[in-house]
């Protein structure tokens, strides 16, 4: 929308040289450095300031054989130092103008050889083989994308990425924490997260409105024995209401019903599938079998925001032994959900 750009040349006439930086050769010579309107629907904030670009190359510890994996290029500032580092990088950019800059610098350098680009936006695109990600991504996407590398079905090494800091510290978080939530954990579950560095607003032009911070994401070695699918339901249904307890949440009208749906679709052999009354009276030792669990395994009065990672999978795996599921989707390979992980109830309210 073009309401919601920025038009960065001719406004600030000092900044004109940097944009010229960020897009072009810098020569000054009109080539390729015709004015770029930076859009803030796509997340446009081009990373200026090479010392943080030289810090996050480094803190990714590229190998010459590897393959990177950059989304949103932008005008190529990262880029170019990938290109350096690595074998090859394949960049994921939306917005044509952008690759066409990209591709011209890239071009300038004599290393198009080793770039792939890919057009379209990177929740669309299957990604190919990568060795690591490098990238300062848009921040409207960072929590499917986050889920779309962690849970998806290419194996990596780690992912460097510029994030906003606050949704930097949510996978920090630790249980207890205020930022503790349904993406913290299901991160937690797959991987380790380290924090780099954090990033100055100022070091971005146009300067967004937020600070930002610098992560690595390992997954971990070892993915536990369970279906991701029902794991993602599972969390999702524990933290609407972050700081409710699970009792409270789990006694919910609507919630129970819709579980009880689902765990009724599982349940082929039910000889009384279709019967109303029956229903009823199935319903409501369905509640009382979720309670039960609850009690017994002493969760009912805990709230999902203080529960550690073993505690989380410890309630998952009684629900389970009991009958009881969250997704009626039983097929752990098919990977291509990404839906939002940070959004809990609670949080919206905030
Ligand atoms: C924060 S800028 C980063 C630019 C550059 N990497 C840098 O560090 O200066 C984000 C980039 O992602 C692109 N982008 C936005 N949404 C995207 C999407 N869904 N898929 C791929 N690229 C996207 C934008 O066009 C923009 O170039």
């Amino acid at each position: 929308m073009l309401g919601a750009t920025r038009r960065v040349v001719g406004i600030i006439p000092r900044r004109v040289r940097s944009v010229r930086q960020v897009h072009g050769d810098g020569d000054g010579d009109g080539d390729g450095e015709e004015a770029l309107r930076f859009y803030k629907s796509r997340g446009q904030h081009i990373l200026i300031n090479p010392r943080i670009l030289d810090t996050i190359v480094r803190k990714s510890a590229i190998n010459p054989t590897d393959t990177v994996l950059e989304i949103g290029p932008g005008t190529g500032n990262l880029t170019l130092k990938l290109l350096e580092a690595a074998r090859k990088v394949v960049a994921v950019e939306i917005d044509p103008r952008m690759v066409q800059v990209l591709e011209k610098r890239v071009l300038q350098r004599g290393l198009q050889g080793k770039l792939r680009v890919m057009k379209g936006d990177a929740m669309r695109t299957q990604f190919p083989r990568f060795d690591i990600v490098v990238a300062n991504i848009p921040y409207g996407i960072s929590s499917p994308l986050v889920i779309k590398l962690v849970y998806g079905a290419t194996p990596f090494r780690s992912a460097t990425l510029l994030l906003q800091k606050e949704f930097a510290r949510r996978l920090l978080a630790r249980p207890g924490d205020s930022g503790f939530n349904r993406l913290s954990v299901n991160v937690k579950l797959l991987a380790d997260v380290e924090l780099v560095m954090d990033v100055s607003k100022r070091d971005f032009l146009p300067s967004p409105k937020v600070d930002s911070s610098v992560v690595i994401i390992r997954p971990k070695g070892q993915v536990p024995n369970l279906d991701l699918h029902q794991w993602r339901a599972f969390t999702r249904t524990c933290f609407t209401h972050r700081s409710k307890t699970l009792g409270a949440s789990f006694k919910q009208k609507g919630k129970l019903f819709d579980l009880f749906k689902i765990s009724n679709e599982n349940d082929d052999s039910s000889p009384h599938k279709g019967d109303d009354a029956q229903d009823i009276g199935r319903f409501t030792s369905f509640k009382e079998k979720i309670l039960r669990v609850l009690r017994t395994g002493g969760f009912e009065d805990k709230r999902p925001f203080k529960l550690s990672l073993e505690e989380l999978l410890h309630l998952h795996s009684l629900f389970n032994q009991a009958g009881i599921y969250f997704d009626h989707r039983r097929d752990p390979k098919c990977d291509d959900r990404f839906d939002d992980e940070g959004d809990d109830e609670d949080d919206k309210e905030e």
